[in-house]
Formats: structure tokens, C-alpha cells, sequence
């Protein structure tokens, strides 16, 4: 299916938080994907098992574009300098950073606590590439761009932002994808979505198995 015509939202999601099904939790380790996004897109997607969709049992969760926060555990996440790497325009980088006064990227204060990061996630066939497989790609959305294959991401998905489209152009996917971030960049600034960054759960990698490795 071709994406709609015409503008889209600038923010999705309730003011009031995020509504059922959301807050989904799931959590994977970061696997291998196919090698497309940074080279062929210029946007980093750290793929994670399928089999973390079952976590939470959201197996049947629709394919599509998501957004939230992810925790990546502390050892990986701190292997290299943190960067200002992001695809945010400077508005909504700037709202994020405001709303965030430790920044989206927040330093864990001990050993093992991971670090916290504004996400936008893909669930999906990725139609333009007609994937016969189904993947869950999350990019983090600021502070990273080295590689973290391996380390143990855990995911607080809080709202939809459209289904996965097919494109005429990897210019016009790259453009929507651009677009996504910035939706939620903008959702993610909300008093009752923003506080969602402060959850345990993103920092708890102690003692959690690791899903489909
Ligand atoms: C926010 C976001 C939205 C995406 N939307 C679509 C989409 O609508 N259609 C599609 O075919 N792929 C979509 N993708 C997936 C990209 O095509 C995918 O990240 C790319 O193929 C890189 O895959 P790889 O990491 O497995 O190499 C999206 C990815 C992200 C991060
Ligand atoms: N901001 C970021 N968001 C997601 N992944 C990132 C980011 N910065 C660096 N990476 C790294 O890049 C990898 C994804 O690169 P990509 O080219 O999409 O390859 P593949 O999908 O084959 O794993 C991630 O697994 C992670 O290790």
C-alpha cells in the first residue's frame, strides 16, 4: 500500500498519556538486521528477535511505526564518547532536550544501570524491501551512532504512528521516516509520555534472559 496523500500529524497519542494497548514492554538482544539502514538509508536500525514481541505476549501486535523510550545495558552503551548524533529537526531536538534536562541519553548512575534513549521502532515486512521475514528495528532517536550489536535492549512502546507503507523511492521512505522521528520527537516532549523515560524497567538487565538468542 502507497502512503496517503497530503500532511501529516505533528504529535500522536492522547494528551492524557499514553491509551490501551500502550505501554507495551518488550525487550531482545541486538541482532544483525541486513545491513540497509545506515548504509543505504543514513538511519541506524538496531533489529531485535522477533521473539521479544512475545515477551509481553504482543505477538499479535500490528506491523507499523511506533514510538518510546529504550534502555540499553550500561557495558555497550558506554563502550565508546557519547555523540550529539540525531536526525531530530533542531525545534524538536531542542523541545526534547528541554523537557529532558539529563538529556534523552541518560548517563545510568551504576554498573549495569544502562542508559535511556527517545526511540521510533518499525514492526514489520518493510514493504519497499518485501522482507519475507518480520522484524522489530528500533533507532535511537539521539546520543549514538557506534555500534552496539549484542547488547540487551529493553523497549517502553507508548504510542502507533502509522502503518508500514510501500514507497516509489528510497528518497520518499526516507523522508517518512524522517518524518516519524520528528512525530516523536514532539509526542515524546508530553508531560505523561516524558515521565515514562524515568521506569525501571528500561535500567533492569540484571538477571533477564536473553529472548531468542
Ligand atoms: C521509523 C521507521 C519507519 C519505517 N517505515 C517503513 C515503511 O513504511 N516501509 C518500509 O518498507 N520500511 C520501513 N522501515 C524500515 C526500513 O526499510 C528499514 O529500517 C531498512 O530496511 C533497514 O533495515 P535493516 O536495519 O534490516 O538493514 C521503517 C524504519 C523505521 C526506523
Ligand atoms: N542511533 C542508532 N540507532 C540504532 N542503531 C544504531 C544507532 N547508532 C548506531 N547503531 C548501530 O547500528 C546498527 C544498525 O545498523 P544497520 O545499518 O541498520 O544494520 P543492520 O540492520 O544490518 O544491523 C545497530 O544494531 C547498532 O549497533
Amino acid at each position: 500500500m502507497p502512503p496517503p496523500d497530503g500532511p501529516r500529524p505533528e504529535v500522536v497519542g492522547p494528551e492524557s498519556g499514553p491509551a490501551p494497548p500502550f505501554p507495551l514492554r518488550l525487550n531482545g538482544k541486538v541482532i544483525k538486521g541486513f545491513g540497509r539502514g545506515s548504509s543505504e538509508l543514513g538511519i541506524p536500525t538496531a533489529n531485535i528477535p522477533i521473539s521479544g514481541l512475545s515477551v509481553g505476549g504482543h505477538e499479535d501486535v500490528e506491523s507499523g511505526v511506533y514510538y518510546g523510550w529504550a534502555g540499553l545495558s550500561a557495558s555497550k552503551a558506554t563502550s565508546s564518547p557519547a555523540s550529539e548524533y540525531t536526525l531530530m529537526s533542531p525545534d524538536v531536538f531542542s523541545s526534547l532536550q528541554k523537557s529532558l534536562p539529563t538529556s534523552g541519553g541518560k548517563e545510568g548512575g551504576e554498573e549495569g544501570e544502562g542508559k535511556v534513549y527517545p526511540m521510533v521502532m518499525s514492526i514489520g515486512w518493510n514493504p519497499f524491501y518485501k522482507n519475507s521475514v518480520r522484524s522489530v528495528e528500533v533507532h535511537l532517536m539521539h546520543g549514538l551512532s557506534h555500534q552496539f550489536y549484542e547488547s540487551h535492549m529493553n523497549l517502553v512502546v507508548l504510542g502507533f504512528i502509522r502503518p508500514e507503507y510501500d514507497y516509489v523511492s528510497k528518497e520518499s521512505l526516507v523522508e517518512d521516516i524522517r518524518t516519524d522521528i520528528d512525530v516523536a520527537g514532539r509526542s515524546l516532549c508530553r508531560e505523561k509520555y516524558r515521565e515514562y523515560a524515568g521506569e525501571g524497567y528500561l535500567r533492569e538487565f540484571g538477571g533477564r534472559s536473553e529472548v531468542g538468542s
